[in-house]
């Protein structure tokens, strides 16, 4: 386990071997105050006791447990830094590794396991130094320094006191091993349930309007019955282990117990040896049971420090090198890439010049979005390469690419914070006037000069208090702040109504000028100015060119899109220069 604790923290159990021997020094204040009783009781049964050396033995023993009270204290503090500390590593490692794998990996894993893992599993994990390690140590020490003591005393009880341990143990390790079964699963079951749990919260608004509110959540109350279920089951298997071990533990203090009348009626025991093993052994055992029943809890601890390696040890997406310039052109040369089993795109390629706008247009899955995936190295390609520059996406560092890119998406996350600070996220000296001025020139300044802060306004969590366009605005805004020579803008308009939608057109073009861009668009309008539309079907380019080659294509599906879209919309064609409206059919 301390190896596993290595692996998990990243660390080399610093401070353990200190603990240690805090633990060993609490366990000989516990243990070394018998050996006072024992001097008391010896001079009790001498012909006339010497009431000054009892007083000096009672003296010592009162500065012992104050000693005591004072490690204990240290011990606990040492032992429960040493675990947050570990929780702490633990935490960080994951949160990094979770930027290294690719997404495939987060979207197989189930997000209620990876919250599971990071708070729960996590927590388990910290309590095998905050508290296995210490009571082991204490515990182990102890038993072993009372019974070294009374073996020097009587060798005969001691061993009689001492006969269950060894099978105790045996039962022990036997029925945890059938428990670590049930803790798995019992385990499982609780970040399944954490999943739906996230689920049915993030989606009460659909559930509410479809009115499925309530039968969703019979769905995860039955799954909150099957943990209780799974609970009560597993208490009564695990909790097995623990009173085997104690009953066979506590078998000892009978076997002594006859072992003891039995030697002192034969006159082979010594009354003050008599007393002192009465004392001991009704206190030996009090240690022994706490650890079973604290060993019982190993199996979760054991089962969530592999569950954290699981995810630890996942692929990740190989690191390549920062390039200090690279040219902000991209390259699909020859690309291929597979979701699981599910082929999407095949034998792509294409050439975005430094500084010029690409569109990407195609039906509904001909695989626009994971174009920019792969560009953004959500995924690495099954085959052919993806280059900014001359530099494959691949040999980049994921700070040097996520440096290079922006990223517009469909959907816009905002933090639970002020929009300045969503707007300068990842800047290291963000400027207020700057943050004004490109907000003024996307973002319509009224709707956040109206805010009861402004700039300074914090937004809902997930930006829940603000509209879909305004949270889209900010994205853009986000996007341009960054000033990354490379755009990528998935749908990045598809929130804005018409209007909106033009202004925010206005803006992006004038702000994106200079930039190497590449846009999913499904209204065509959007795109006519681009220097290269590609179109996609099915995963492969099939169409490529400028609005007037591509329309110049009768039979071409660009053609068809775009007569798709003037027949279904009143329409303003524009092209360079001039204006032309088109009426609705
Ligand atoms: N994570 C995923 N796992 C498996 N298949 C996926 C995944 N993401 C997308 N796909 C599939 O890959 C295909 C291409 O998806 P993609 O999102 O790239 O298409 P798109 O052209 O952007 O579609 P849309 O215009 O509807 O956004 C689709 O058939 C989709 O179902």
């Amino acid at each position: 386990m301390l190896k596993k604790m290595r692996v998990l923290t990243g660390k080399q159990n610093e401070g353990l071997a200190q603990n240690i021997m805090w633990g060993f020094v609490e366990a000989l204040l516990v243990g070394v105050p018998f050996v006072f009783v024992y001097l008391i009781i010896k001079e009790m049964f001498t012909t006339v006791p010497d009431l000054s050396y009892v007083w000096t033995c009672c003296g010592i023993m009162t500065a012992l447990f104050v000693a005591r009270v004072v490690v204990a204290r240290h011990v606990m503090i040492n032992n429960h830094s040493l675990g947050y500390d570990a929780g702490l590593d633990i935490r960080r490692n994951l949160a990094s590794k979770l930027k290294k794998v690719p997404m495939g990996y987060l979207l197989k894993v189930d997000p209620g396991r990876i919250n599971a893992t990071m708070l729960q599993d996590v927590t388990f994990t910290e309590q095998i130094y905050s508290h296995l390690f210490s009571q082991l140590i204490v515990t182990f020490s102890l038993v072993t320094l009372v019974v070294i003591g009374l073996t020097i005393e009587d060798w005969r009880l001691s061993i009689a006191m001492c006969i269950g341990l060894p099978l105790a143990i045996v039962v022990f390790v036997v029925l945890k091993k059938v428990g670590a079964v049930l803790s798995r699963r019992l385990l499982d079951k609780v970040a399944e349930m954490t999943g739906s749990l996230m689920e049915y919260i993030l989606s009460i608004k659909l559930l509410k309007a479809y009115n499925l509110a309530g039968k969703r959540f019979s769905k995860l109350d039955d799954q909150l019955k099957d943990i209780q279920k799974m609970s009560l089951k597993h208490e009564f298997v695990a909790g097995v282990a623990p009173l085997s071990f104690i009953t066979l533990v506590e078998l000892g203090f009978a076997t002594m117990l006859l072992a003891l009348v039995y030697l002192y009626v034969g006159g082979e025991l010594q009354p003050h040896v008599a007393v002192l093993f009465l004392i001991v052994s009704s206190r030996f055992f009090r240690p022994l049971v706490a650890m079973a029943m604290f060993l019982a809890e190993y199996n979760f601890m054991q089962q969530s420090a592999n569950r954290i390696e699981e995810v630890l040890t996942a692929p990740e997406l190989p690191e390549g090198h920062w390039v200090e310039t690279l040219e902000p052109s991209i390259e699909f040369d020859n690309v291929s890439f597979t979701y699981a089993e599910k082929p999407v795109l095949r034998s792509v390629s294409f050439r975005c010049e430094p500084g010029t706008l690409t569109a990407l247009v195609g039906p509904s899955g001909s695989g626009k979005t994971t174009i920019t995936s792969l560009i953004a190295r959500f995924w690495d390609t099954t085959s052919g390469q993806v280059r900014i520059g001359d530099t494959p996406v691949e040999k980049l560092t994921a700070e040097c690419l996520a440096d290079h890119i922006s990223l517009v998406f469909q959907d816009v996350y905002l933090f639970q914070d002020t929009i300045f600070n969503n707007l300068t996220l990842g800047m290291t000296d963000p400027d207020w006037e700057q943050v004004e001025r490109v907000c003024k020139a996307t973002c319509r300044w009224d709707f956040i000069s109206q805010l009861p802060d402004g700039l300074d306004t914090v937004v809902g969590e997930a930006g829940a208090s603000l509209s879909g366009g305004e949270k889209q605005r900010l994205s853009i805004a986000r996007a341009v702040l960054k000033d990354a020579p490379i755009v990528l803008l998935d749908e990045a308009t598809a929130s804005l109504d018409p209007e909106n939608e033009y202004e925010i057109q206005q803006a992006l073009s004038t702000l994106i000028k200079g930039k190497t861009v590449i846009m999913i668009a499904h209204r065509l309008s959007t795109i006519v100015h681009a220097d290269q539309i590609v179109v996609l079907e099915n995963g492969t380019i099939i169409e490529r060119g400028n609005h007037r080659d591509l329309i110049e294509n009768s039979s071409g599906l660009y053609r068809s899109l775009w007569e798709a879209e003037r027949h279904a919309h009143g329409w303003k064609l524009v092209s360079e220069g001039e204006t032309t409206s088109v009426p609705a059919n």
